[in-house]
């Protein structure tokens, strides 16, 4: 189903928001979605405070020439002082940062946090995962999974999912909560490279990248395993066991994620499963027979596409679903929580339509 964006917001109290990470990718997103949010725009919505690492003290447009109203804002510190008086604060800073963050800022501050300390709801599989103390749980900002949208509604304290387990629980998640497929899957995603974040690696060079696709993370040890299968595993009686293996490809944006599981079902018999699942999603959109989707369709949408079929041959359902990364993948899942959490339409300043070519 498709939602205009633009949609007017019911709350009519200022909204304050500042954001942590504002030179990074997920917080150069946001910004850019809340440049074109309905209540920015009626002027509700004001920009506090921007915060950065190192690069504070620069110019936001040093990093984002793209988000030319703002370009002169120079970058905070990231410290409590800055972030403290808004209505609303973005955390997009790397793992580890956003429980030192959270504690220190006031129960009402709606914190919405890009990392994921708060993803998992197992101190176990975090602590084996992230190799930390497991800081807690907080609503999951993926309103598409049933049961999460009820939670985020309201809510004070967000944790956005990660790119990967965004666009593989949408791709899956209906068949396993329908019990159409057996409760083992296989997830391979290809990703864009703005999912590794901006700050250098060197084996995200341009000469490293460019002209060649790779697998990494193979074999169970890529840290949003145990988020995938806590999605899927909350939606049916058994554990899910999850194969997921990522592979980087040579493009700035998007996943596209190839996911398969067995089953007995026909096509006829999945598609029902899948357009009754998100027959009143206004993201995500259930592709017609024989079509499948592709990254290029959704770049800067908060859309999500998804293609299903069914390999007779093999027994397999096959589901493959493509996000932008940055959009439905973070920031704009982030958005649309911000939206949930403040009572605003869930879909304001939110484009399904995507970038192309
Ligand atoms: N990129 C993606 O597709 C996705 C990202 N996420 C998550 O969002 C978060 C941000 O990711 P992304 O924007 O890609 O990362 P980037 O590396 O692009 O940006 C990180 C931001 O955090 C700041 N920062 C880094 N270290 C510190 C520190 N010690 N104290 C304060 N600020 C710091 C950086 O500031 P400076 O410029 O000064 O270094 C920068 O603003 C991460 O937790 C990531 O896992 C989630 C889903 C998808
Ligand atoms: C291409 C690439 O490197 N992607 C990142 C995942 C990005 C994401 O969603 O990350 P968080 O869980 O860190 O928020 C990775 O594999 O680590």
């Amino acid at each position: 189903m498709v939602i205009s964006a633009g949609s007017s917001g019911t709350a009519s109290a200022p909204i304050r928001v500042a954001i942590a990470g504002a030179s990074g990718y997920a917080g150069g997103e946001i910004l850019r979605l809340l440049l074109g949010h309905p209540a920015y725009l009626d002027g509700r919505l004001t920009i506090g405070a921007l915060t950065a690492g190192g690069n504070a003290g620069s110019t936001l447009g040093e990093h984002h020439p793209h988000l030319l109203p703002l370009a002169d804002r120079v970058l905070e510190p990231t410290d409590i002082d800055r972030l403290d008086g808004h209505d609303v604060v973005f955390l997009g800073l790397p793992h580890g940062n956003s429980a030192a963050i959270a504690t220190q800022l006031s129960q009402d501050t709606v914190i919405i946090d890009c990392g994921a300390d708060f993803r998992l709801s197992s101190a176990a599989e975090w602590e084996r995962y992230y190799n930390s103390e497991h800081a807690g749980t907080w609503p999951y900002g993926l309103p598409e999974l049933p049961g999460h949208r009820e939670k985020l509604t309201g809510a004070t304290r967000i944790a956005v999912p990660g790119c990967y387990p965004t666009a593989a629980s949408l791709a899956l998640a209906p068949a396993v909560a329908a019990g159409i497929v057996e409760p083992r899957v296989n997830v391979v995603a290809v990703s864009g490279t703005s999912g590794a974040g901006r700050a250098p690696k060197a084996d995200l060079l341009g000469s490293e990248v460019m002209g060649s696709a790779r697998a990494y993370g193979v074999g169970g040890v890529h840290r949003h395993t145990p988020e995938i299968t806590q999605n899927l595993s909350a939606l049916t009686d058994a554990t899910v066991a999850v194969s997921f293996t990522p592979v980087l490809a040579p493009m700035p944006r998007g996943i596209l994620a190839t996911c398969t599981a067995a089953t007995t079902v026909d096509e006829q018999r999945a598609r029902e499963v899948y357009e009754k699942a998100y027959a009143d999603e206004p993201f995500v959109h259930v592709l017609p027979h024989n079509k499948f989707p592709q990254t290029g369709a959704v770049i800067g949408s908060n859309a999500a596409q998804i293609g299903l079929t069914v390999d007779e041959a093999a027994g397999l359902l096959v589901v493959i679903c493509a996000i932008d990364n940055l959009t439905k993948g973070t920031a704009g899942g982030a958005v649309q929580s911000m939206n949930l959490a403040l009572g605003l339409p869930e879909t304001a300043g939110l484009s399904t339509v995507g970038v192309a070519p």
